[in-house]
């Protein structure tokens, strides 16, 4: 079973620049995480003291304002950074979908970027065969897949990206502020798969600052500010009747 435990996770990143700063009694706070210690020793605590639980089917909404530690928070589930302080417990498996660019070759095709992608995520050539006219089908890049990726806009390859992410069954999915970048029509169809990825029991968490989109993908709303929790909040899921039908229909 899928879980994501955090108890009181602190992350600090060190600037090993000797940069110079007001005196500590004189310094204006400004929207990111505390700027501590001097001289050559300054750091800047982005996350502080985060606590919460996941559980299967849960799909968080992180929000707060620029430098709050979304991203941060995100890279610790990941498992890029390492916790300066405090315990993670995640149980399964954690996909990330973080930046549309990144993890593509340019010069390759749609079609070869999501075989190499799937071998990188430990999926045999077989398997990724079989999956294949599932995600060209859902990205609807047409014969663009047959295309260089460097030829793509930002919302073909968030297509590409969000839905070879989404077809390779994650257990545990990331994602950061790309979803904007598909047009209308596909952040609805997206929002349909990650109620599908959700009830497959499945966790996501979302980073956005996208108030609307939060409301409307995610069970869960955590409010950072300089790196602490100022808000967790539940909702109740709710679901439109086009929604539930699409929803039921086999795949
Ligand atoms: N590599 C780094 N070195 C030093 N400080 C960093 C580094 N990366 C981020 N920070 C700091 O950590 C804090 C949290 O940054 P983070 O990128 O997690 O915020 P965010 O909530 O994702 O912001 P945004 O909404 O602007 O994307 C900020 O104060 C930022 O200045």
């Amino acid at each position: 079973m899928v879980s994501i435990k955090l108890h009181n996770i602190s992350l600090v990143y060190r600037l090993h620049e000797k940069v110079t700063l007001s005196a500590p009694d004189r310094r204006v706070a400004g929207p990111g995480g505390r700027i501590e210690g001097s001289g050559r020793k300054q750091f800047v605590q982005a996350l502080d003291g985060i606590s919460f639980e996941l559980k299967a089917g849960d799909r968080l909404g992180l929000v707060g304002p620029n430098g709050a530690g979304k991203t941060t928070l995100l890279k610790v589930l990941y498992g890029i950074y390492e916790p300066s302080g405090g315990s993670i417990a995640i149980e399964g498996k954690v996909d990330a979908l973080f930046n549309i660019n990144i993890g593509f070759r340019r010069e390759a095709t749609g079609r070869r970027n999501i075989v190499l992608r799937g071998l990188i995520s430990g999926w045999t050539e077989s398997e990724i065969e079989e999956k294949m006219e599932e995600i060209i089908a859902f990205s609807e890049l047409g014969d663009f897949i047959d295309l260089p990726f460097k030829s793509y806009s930002q919302g073909m390859a968030a297509r590409l990206a969000f839905s070879m992410a989404t077809s390779l069954d994650p257990e545990i999915l990331l994602m950061d502020e790309w979803i904007g970048a598909g047009d209308a029509s596909f952040q609805d169809k997206a929002k349909r798969r990650m109620d599908e990825l959700a009830e497959k029991a499945g966790i996501i968490v979302l980073a956005s600052h996208n108030e609307s989109l939060i409301e409307s993908v995610c069970t869960k709303k955590l409010t950072l500010k300089s790196g602490q929790v100022e808000s967790l909040t539940t909702k109740p899921i709710k679901r439109s009747r086009t929604e539930k039908t699409v929803l039921s229909r086999p795949r």
